[in-house]
């Protein structure tokens, strides 16, 4: 079975979710937390459900790892050559603070790369998905689908940064790239907006986990970008931890 023949059924499980959560972000919601602190709303359980049993019901044999559900152990996953890569909402804090900045996230990883990604920001009414060799596409509020691909180089780069987790150590790389502009994107569009043209470059000197950048990292590797380690590594999926190691996410001019 090719993975981009499940493509179609992954935009529509996305788009079911999506529909799901946007009901649920113009209602009054209520913000728990988790053990770690951060936060979590119905949105985030009612998605990961219809992303979970859909993709049960489209590729039965293929496992999941997903932000809220419970974790296969270490010693199962790492026989997984090919795995479902999910976060229901990236950016739970944008949900919570209503900037609209949150993403619905459905990888396909295989032999530890990501090899098809789906991202749907459902209040901005923007879906972007790629497939390795495939090319990559964003549909937008119209409803109509282009192809993508990042930016040439230019004299003036466009940084993309975390507002929520923008830290001393990402500073201090986006003051050594010299003259530059800032572009704004929540969660895991910054990856979106280079995969499209819209930004050059988005340094992560911060913890970020495998789920919230595997969908978009697929979308930009389609799109004819990239994802390094600060050792020049490509980013690897199914590792034992699921932190990513510090990350530079950019259009293949820069890496
Ligand atoms: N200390 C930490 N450890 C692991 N992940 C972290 C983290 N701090 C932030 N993140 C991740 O960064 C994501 C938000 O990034 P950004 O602020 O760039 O939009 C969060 O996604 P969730 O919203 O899915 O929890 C969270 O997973
Ligand atoms: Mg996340």
């Amino acid at each position: 079975m090719r993975y981009s023949s499940l493509l179609p059924d992954v935009i529509r499980i996305a788009d079911e979710a999506s529909e799901k959560v946007l009901h649920i972000y113009q209602s009054e919601f209520k913000v728990h937390f988790k053990e770690d602190n951060s936060p979590i709303t119905a949105a985030d359980l009612a998605a990961n459900d219809i992303i979970v049993q859909g993709l049960r019901r489209v590729a039965r044999d293929i496992p999941i790892v997903s932000e809220e559900s419970a974790e296969a152990p270490w010693e199962e996953r790492k026989h997984w050559r090919r795995f479902w890569l999910v976060d229901p909402i990236d950016g739970t804090k944008d949900f919570t603070q209503r900037t609209g900045e949150f993403t619905i996230n459905i990888a396909m990883i295989e032999d530890g790369e990501p090899v098809m990604g789906v991202v749907i920001a459902p209040a901005l009414k923007e879906a972007y998905w790629g497939v390795k060799g495939e090319g990559a596409y964003k549909r937008d509020r119209t409803g109509k689908a282009r192809h993508i691909r990042v930016a040439e180089l230019r004299d003036s780069l466009r940084v993309v940064a975390s507002k929520n987790h923008l830290n001393e150590d990402t500073r201090a790389f986006i003051a050594k790239l010299g003259s530059h502009e800032t572009v704004q994107a929540g969660s895991s569009l910054k990856f979106c907006r280079i995969a499209e043209g819209h930004a050059d470059i988005y340094p992560r000197m911060g913890p970020t986990c495998e789920w919230d950048t595997a969908a978009a990292h697929a979308v930009l590797a389609a799109a004819g970008g990239k994802v390094q380690t600060l050792e020049g590594e490509p980013l690897k999926y199914g590792k034992e931890n699921v932190l990513n190691p510090w990350f530079i996410a950019a259009g293949s001019w820069y890496l």
